[in-house]
């Protein structure tokens, strides 16, 4: 069976293929098709690059600043050029979307009908950044596939289970039932990650407890008991728990109400601010991206040390507090672009569990480390690195869906 993955994010928009049977593998497959599309270089300028299986690569530019045309010309790029890998669009059997915003309704990977369309336009609300790129996805996938059987893979559904003391909000009781609520995010990598993280220590996933730190862009964490998110760091909207690239995280409501009191400030000002001009960029004033931090604190910029310490200081918190949740731990996570890459934040956020015996291994913690445990033979848990593997998870969705 075919499957075709669309990851779509706020200034990219990520595809691949997977060709499955009907045992479904244990690991990754490698995709036989990648694509991603980025129009951050440059504006109405669309960058795409493709990988197939066999290794032959294509790069080109485009104008386009319509999610549909670009989207177009990627799957063109399936069965036509070098890069063709099917002889056409037909031999797909299924399309998986990541949808960033399931709500309440949607606690579980469910097919696309105008009804879940309906429901990711409304939610759009809630996930600013992200609802509305994936909902352009999966129309623009409607319109090029017609009849192919679309389902979306919510990141909110692995949270579905958090205890009422999780996801509740110490507000009016009147919020809970108009759905303000915590409802977590980054389920689809949480979710990868903990069945991983079972795999790799060959234990069952039904005795451990765990933490996962996803650091990427956006940062949240999940506490994960016997596979079941438990309690999790981002909230009603992505934008709450950890210091992100970008996004504040959680900060004193009491500094919104401020600001609000200021005439000239509406809540598009406030959203870009929160979202878009805050956290790691906010405060270094140089970039969201974490490389640049560590490379402007190389060159002795003390805005961007300071960026760091509050990065480890809130994660610290963070994991203590997701600790708290689960009331011990057999291992912590640490995934997606900085969780993967940076042991300058693995060791710094590891350091302050040390009087409870968390020890890293500090030569396995410097040597790029994929899909291993590098702590200290001695610790008193496990510290894994996983490479996070969203498409898979989707893939995987889809496969079950139709088995
Ligand atoms: N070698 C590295 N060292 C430190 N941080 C890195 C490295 N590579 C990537 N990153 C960080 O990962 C971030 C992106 O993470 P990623 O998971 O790809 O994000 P997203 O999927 O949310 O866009 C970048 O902004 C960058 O800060
Ligand atoms: C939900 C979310 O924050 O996603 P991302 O990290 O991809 O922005
Ligand atoms: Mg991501």
């Amino acid at each position: 069976m075919k499957i075709l993955v669309l990851n779509a994010g706020s200034s990219s928009q990520k595809s691949c293929l997977y060709e499955l049977n009907d045992v479904l593998p244990d690991r990754p497959p490698q995709p036989v098709w990648e694509a991603k599309i980025d129009w951050n270089h440059r504006e109405g300028v669309a960058e795409l690059k493709v990988e197939t299986a066999s290794g032959t690569e294509q790069k080109e530019e485009f104008a386009s600043d319509s999610r549909e045309a670009a989207i177009s010309r990627m799957l063109e790029t399936l069965w036509q050029g070098k890069t063709q890998v099917i002889n056409s669009l037909k031999e797909i059997d299924i399309v998986g979307h990541r949808v960033v915003h399931g709500g309440q309704d949607y606690q579980q990977s469910t097919l696309i009908s105008p009804d879940v369309k309906e429901a990711i336009a409304r939610l759009s609300v809630f996930a600013p950044v992200h609802n509305p790129a994936n909902l352009e996805g999966i129309e623009a996938l409607e319109k090029i596939l017609e009849n192919v059987p679309q389902v979306a893979v919510f990141d909110t559904a692995f949270h579905a289970q958090l205890p009422p003391a999780a996801f509740v909000y110490p507000g009016p009781y009147e919020w809970l039932e108009n759905g303000i609520r915590r409802y977590g995010f980054h389920g689809i990598s949480h979710q990868y990650c903990a069945r991983r993280a079972a795999q790799i220590l060959n234990r069952d996933l039904t005795d451990l407890r765990l933490i996962s730190c996803h650091l990427g862009n956006g940062c949240s964490l999940a506490a994960i008991r016997g596979g079941v998110s438990v309690d999790t760091t981002m909230g009603f909207t992505p934008l709450d728990g950890l210091m992100m690239g970008s996004r504040s995280g959680a900060i004193d409501p009491g500094i919104i109400i401020h600001l609000l009191r200021r005439e000239d400030l509406t809540s598009e000002k406030l959203d870009n601010i929160l979202n878009r001009n805050s956290g790691l960029k906010g405060i270094s004033g140089v970039s969201s991206d974490m490389r640049q931090i560590g490379d402007a604190i190389a060159q002795g910029n003390e805005r961007a040390q300071l960026a760091l310490d509050i990065y480890i200081h809130r994660l610290r918190a963070g994991i203590a507090a997701m600790l708290a949740s689960l009331g011990g731990l057999d291992a912590l996570i640490f995934t997606a672009g900085v969780g993967e890459n940076s042991p300058v934040v693995r060791s710094a956020a590891c350091e302050a569990f040390g009087f409870m015996g968390l020890k890293l291994d500090g030569e396995k913690n410097q040597q790029s480390p994929v899909d291993e445990d590098i702590a200290a033979v001695d610790s008193a848990a496990r510290v894994l690195v996983i490479h996070t593997q969203e498409d898979w998870e989707i893939a995987r969705e889809c496969w079950k869906l139709y088995h």
